[in-house]
């Protein structure tokens, strides 16, 4: 067989081939790529392409000549170069965030030439893959900030837990006392002071408590507060959120398990979070996501004040006062059978509705003080300084994540804005660069009936006349049910029917 006629244009032996690839595929990068540039083996910039040169503005630069000679972590915040020239090692791919924006960038060290490509590391090669990766890589940035908020709050947590061991003098924390008081609580408008009115008079009582809201209210903090003031405070407070164990596990996570209870299980067995809340506070997170098939043996162990480990046959006594907090409709959950009805009652002796930040605007600057100084804390910067305009900003977003979502932005601002007051076109300019910038604006005027109707048909007046009725008298019988704690007969009295309507209502909600 005869070779094939070889490329004139082509090198003809092994080494140029791989000469030739190198530099093609350099330019084919410094081409494509969004931008690029090359540091020396101190980690000093050497080189920066036509295209990188655009970001020097955003990064503080007039001139390339203030960029390139420098050393890189100098002039590129939060970058990683100097780790790619340490170890040899390539990093195909990875966001870097930094006062110029989010970028999904790549590094690569550059050897000497040596024959198996092992020869010592000369530098290093930055790639800027794309700039704006919220739009186009959208959900992998959208994970990455979720990731990063969850690991920001395990992060908070556990600094906290480690000052208050260090002011007990003890080592690895104590996870099981109230986190915040009512203090942490910032806000003083009217509807703050009304939640933290009701949550103070539930820290005195020993009913079971409901906080209902949002995400991101404050309800866990709430939680806390109710727990450290009330008289089961030396008790521990321990926390279970419902929505994140896996419905197969979450029996055995409340009420424990005896030894050998099931494959897999601890030979020794172990005690659940009713056992470990005894003597103080259970709070129970997300309790409308709670499997149905457990809500029985809920009910039944708050009835009786016992609980069965799984396998066991025993039942074993604790005491501990119940607070639950969920975002979700309960009493829609309640009709819709997914959610029982006598748990539901069981549990809604104090119910305590959480505002929406959108519904306090007026606490707005506060927040921002107290957690801009929270942020800076663990930054080590000065807090930045929100404008007037900026705060006018701030007050007119719709806030779906709520406190959670506003203290994401102020780390944003943190972590982007190279002014230490910030106005509100540079807000706009920040929230936008971080992705966040659809913090979508507040909400339109309530609607006319006329528009409602018009709009939601589902939702609003246009629907069978004896559901809306139904739908009103649920709530009614479930403000009166609360009102009273509970207690059947005032409950009726107050809704002017007799004892027997209300349970026949009780008992068939559709009746
Ligand atoms: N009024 C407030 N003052 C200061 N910080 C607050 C306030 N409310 C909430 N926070 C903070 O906001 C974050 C979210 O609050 P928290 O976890 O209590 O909300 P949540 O309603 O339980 O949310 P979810 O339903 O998502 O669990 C926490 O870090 C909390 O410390």
């Amino acid at each position: 067989m005869s070779a094939a006629p070889s490329d004139p244009t082509l090198p003809q032996d092994a080494q140029g081939i791989l000469a030739l690839a190198a530099r093609s595929m350099f330019q084919l990068f410094s081409s494509i790529s969004q931008g690029m540039f090359l540091i020396d083996r101190s980690g000093r910039i050497v080189w920066v392409n036509e295209g990188y040169r655009r970001f020097l503005p955003a990064l503080g630069f007039d001139s390339v000549d203030q960029f390139v000679g420098h050393m890189v972590e100098e002039v590129i915040p939060n970058t990683q170069m100097r780790r790619v020239l340490e170890t040899g090692e390539p990093v195909l791919v990875d966001l870097l965030t930094n006062k110029a924006g989010t970028f999904v960038v790549s590094r690569l060290p550059l050897r000497e030439e040596h024959d198996d490509g092992t020869g010592p590391v000369i530098g290093a090669i930055g790639i800027v893959l794309f700039d704006h990766p919220q739009t186009t890589l959208q959900p992998l940035v959208a994970k990455f900030a979720l990731l990063q908020r969850d690991l920001d709050e395990a992060r908070r947590e556990l600094a906290s837990q480690a000052s208050r061991a260090a002011r007990n003098g003890l080592e690895g924390g104590l996870p099981r006392q109230a986190k915040y008081s009512f203090a942490s609580f910032i806000g003083s408008s009217p509807a703050a002071v009304e939640v933290k009115r009701h949550a103070r008079r539930a820290a005195q009582s020993t009913s079971p408590v409901l906080l209902l809201g949002e995400t991101g209210t404050g309800k866990e903090l709430l939680a806390h507060a109710i727990h450290g003031a009330s008289a089961r405070a030396a008790g521990p407070f321990v926390s279970v959120n419902i929505a994140a164990v896996p419905d197969t596990l979450l029996e055995a996570e409340f009420f424990g398990f005896a030894p050998g209870a099931f494959t897999g299980a601890d030979r020794r067995g172990r005690e659940g979070k009713f056992k470990f809340a005894d003597g103080g506070t259970l709070f129970l997170d997300e309790i409308g996501d709670m499997p149905l098939s457990l809500q029985a043996k809920l009910l039944r162990a708050l009835q009786e004040g016992e609980i069965e480990p799984l396998g066991s046959n025993r039942l074993v006594a604790f005491d501990a006062r119940v607070i639950a907090a969920t975002s979700r409709d309960l009493p829609a959950l309640v009709a819709q059978g997914r959610f029982r009805e006598d748990l539901y009652y069981r549990l809604n002796v104090l119910p305590i509705r959480v505002p929406p930040l959108r519904a306090r605007r007026g606490d707005i600057p506060a927040l921002v003080e107290a957690l801009g100084d929270e942020v800076a804390q663990r930054t080590g910067d000065a807090p930045p300084e929100l404008l007037p305009d900026a705060l006018a900003l701030l007050a007119g977003q719709y806030w779906r994540g709520n406190i959670r979502e506003l203290r994401n932005v102020l780390e944003q601002v943190a972590m982007r804005s190279d002014a230490q007051r910030v106005d509100a076109a540079q807000l706009t300019r920040i929230l936008r660069e971080a992705g966040v910038g659809e913090v979508a604006p507040a909400a339109a005027p309530e609607p006319s009936p006329a528009q409602a109707a018009a709009e939601a048909p589902g939702s609003g007046l246009l629907r069978p006349l004896a559901e809306q009725v139904a739908q009103l008298e649920r709530r009614a019988i479930d403000a009166a049910m609360a009102h009273t704690a509970g207690n059947k007969l005032k409950a009726a009295r107050l809704l002017g029917i007799s004892r027997a309507t209300l349970y026949g209502r009780l008992e068939n909600p559709e009746h």
